[in-house]
């Protein structure tokens, strides 16, 4: 069943970034995460090559959470019996949240964390 216009398109893939806001746990700390980074971002004053690395760092976490509901769903639909390839499938694909999470801190700490410092010492001084 194909798309047959383009607002179709954009109205299903929103149904998919929804379904997975409502349904996953991990997503909604996910978004909530990503709006606290990137508000803090900009009441730090980052460059606007540090805002476009932390904005596709949070995009890259957000996408992998999206996949990895989509595996879920996979699996669940073609096995709903307990199966070690199950297992293998969904703790790989939650394993690339994992990892694009792990780094995105990283990240932030690097772009981040002197100017927070800065901020806190100022404000504690006052
Ligand atoms: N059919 C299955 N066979 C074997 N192990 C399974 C199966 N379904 C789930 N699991 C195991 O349970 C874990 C949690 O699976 P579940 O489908 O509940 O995902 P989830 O709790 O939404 O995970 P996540 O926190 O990554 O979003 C999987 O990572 C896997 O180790």
């Amino acid at each position: 069943m194909k798309n047959k216009n383009l607002i179709e398109s954009f109205l299903n893939a929103s149904r998919g970034v929804l379904y997975t806001i409502v349904k996953e746990r991990n997503m909604k700390i996910h978004l909530a995460m990503s709006f606290f980074v990137l508000l803090l971002a900009i009441w730090l004053g980052v460059s606007k090559v540090e805002f476009a690395i932390l904005c596709l760092t949070v995009a890259i976490v957000l996408c992998f959470e999206l996949i990895n509901t989509a595996m879920e769903v996979v699996v669940d639909f073609i096995v709903d019996v307990y199966h070690p390839k199950a297992k293998i499938i969904k703790d790989v694909s939650a394993g690339a949240v994992f990892v694009s999470a792990f780094f995105s801190i990283i990240i932030g700490v690097v772009i981040m964390g002197d100017k927070l410092m800065l901020r806190l010492i100022d404000y504690i001084g006052k």
